[in-house]
């Protein structure tokens, strides 16, 4: 670890009260958010949600129409992108094609006018800190995607910025780089402490590198939460849908205190475990893993258990994903795989065991 990448002490970043328009496209509504100092956050949500417009603000090249952004606790709102002390990488890396990886590394740095000699070592300690030292003189044409990616980073950490932006920094690799290099990036950012800002639309990327994420939809946020916590207790159906596999049952609420019971489409009725808190008109929610199968008839125990039909199964390696017609909607379940014999095929009457804990009762 180099001593000369963690001078500055990591710093909050917040977003207070931010609304955006581009014309009558009201792109980012009343946007508020508290970002930790050497947090690893990201923006989550579909294409054209806003995430992108967001980040440009933090940066500069976009201006709120209301609100403001603090860095620090200072307001920056109306510096320009260069004053504001964060590095940004883009989607498309955008390093010059006609310079070597040292020299577009040091491109900034020299536009700051650092000292030459000061220039050479930032070169150098960023290079290291991405593991491409060796590779200091090629062109970026010569260099894989990642080993691109990673110059793309090192020309920002260079700068030694207070705030790292990243948009969709590995969409252009292919499945198997982005894992390697989502990791990489999650363990420079752990070393250098920096507060960072990652946007995605891919969860799978957001879960395994981020602290926190805001989930985002149509220019609002949705939630903010650890991946484990938006995925637990997603706040609405969209959280709870963006997140992974949701099962989600329509039904209505009869009975009340203790003998209260949740009737699906088809009349199937589901016991409501004792001092469960639902909203007056709920949904039923709960993931794949959640729910289990077992040979129709079975006499039920603690649990749930609903008839159903095997209507299709996915072998995914691991586990199998059935889905399974019960009380008028598809649900999946998701079963460890151990063996073909214990497949259920296709049309075979089988019992949907519910596990009560994790059940989750939603506002329709
Ligand atoms: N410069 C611009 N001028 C006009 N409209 C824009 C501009 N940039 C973005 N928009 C619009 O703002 C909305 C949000 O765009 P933004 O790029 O922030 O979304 P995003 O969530 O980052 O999407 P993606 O994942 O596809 O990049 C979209 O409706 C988009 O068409």
């Amino acid at each position: 670890m180099n001593a000369a990448f963690r001078a500055t002490p990591a710093v909050s970043v917040e977003i207070e009260g931010v609304n955006l328009s581009y014309g009558d496209n009201h792109v980012l509504k009343d946007v508020s958010l508290a970002i930790s100092p050497g947090e690893f956050f990201a923006f989550l949500g579909p294409s054209g949600c806003g995430k992108t417009t967001l980040l440009r603000l933090i940066a500069g090249f976009n201006q709120a129409d209301t609100g403001r952004v603090l860095i620090g606790g200072s307001d920056i709102s109306r510096l320009p992108p260069w004053k504001r002390d964060v590095g940004m990488v883009f989607q498309s890396y955008a390093l010059w094609p006609h310079m070597t990886v040292a020299a577009n590394v040091a491109f900034g740095l020299e536009e700051k006018g650092v000292p030459r000699a000061e220039i050479a070592r930032r070169v150098e300690e960023a290079l290291a800190m991405v593991g491409l030292a060796h590779l200091a003189g090629r062109r970026p044409s010569q260099l894989s995607g990642g080993q691109q990616q990673r110059v793309a980073v090192a020309r920002t950490i260079a700068v030694e910025p207070k705030v790292l932006l990243l948009d969709e920094p590995l969409s252009n690799l292919d499945a198997k780089m982005r894992v390697q290099v989502r990791r990489e990036l999650r363990d420079l950012q752990q070393r250098l402490g920096l507060t960072t800002i990652f946007v995605t639309h891919d969860q799978e990327e957001a879960n395994t590198i981020c602290d926190r994420i805001a989930v985002m939809n149509d220019g609002t946020v949705q939630q903010v939460g650890t991946p484990m916590e938006l995925y637990e207790r997603p706040a609405n159906l969209f959280v709870a849908n963006f997140l992974g596999t949701a099962n989600i049952l329509d039904g209505r609420l009869v009975g009340s205190g203790g003998e209260r019971a949740f009737v699906l489409g088809d009349g199937l009725s589901l016991p409501v475990p004792a001092g469960a808190v639902l909203p007056a008109q709920p949904k039923l929610l709960f993931r794949p893993q959640h729910a289990a199968l077992e040979p129709a008839g079975a006499v039920a125990g603690e649990a749930p258990v609903l008839p159903a039909t095997v209507a299709r199964y996915e072998f995914l390696g691991a586990t199998i994903r059935y889905g399974v017609a019960v009380g008028g909607a598809e649900i999946a379940v998701d079963v460890p795989f151990r063996s073909g014999r214990d497949l259920y095929a296709v049309g075979t009457p089988v019992g949907l065991r519910l596990a009560a804990p994790a059940l989750c009762w939603m506002e329709r």
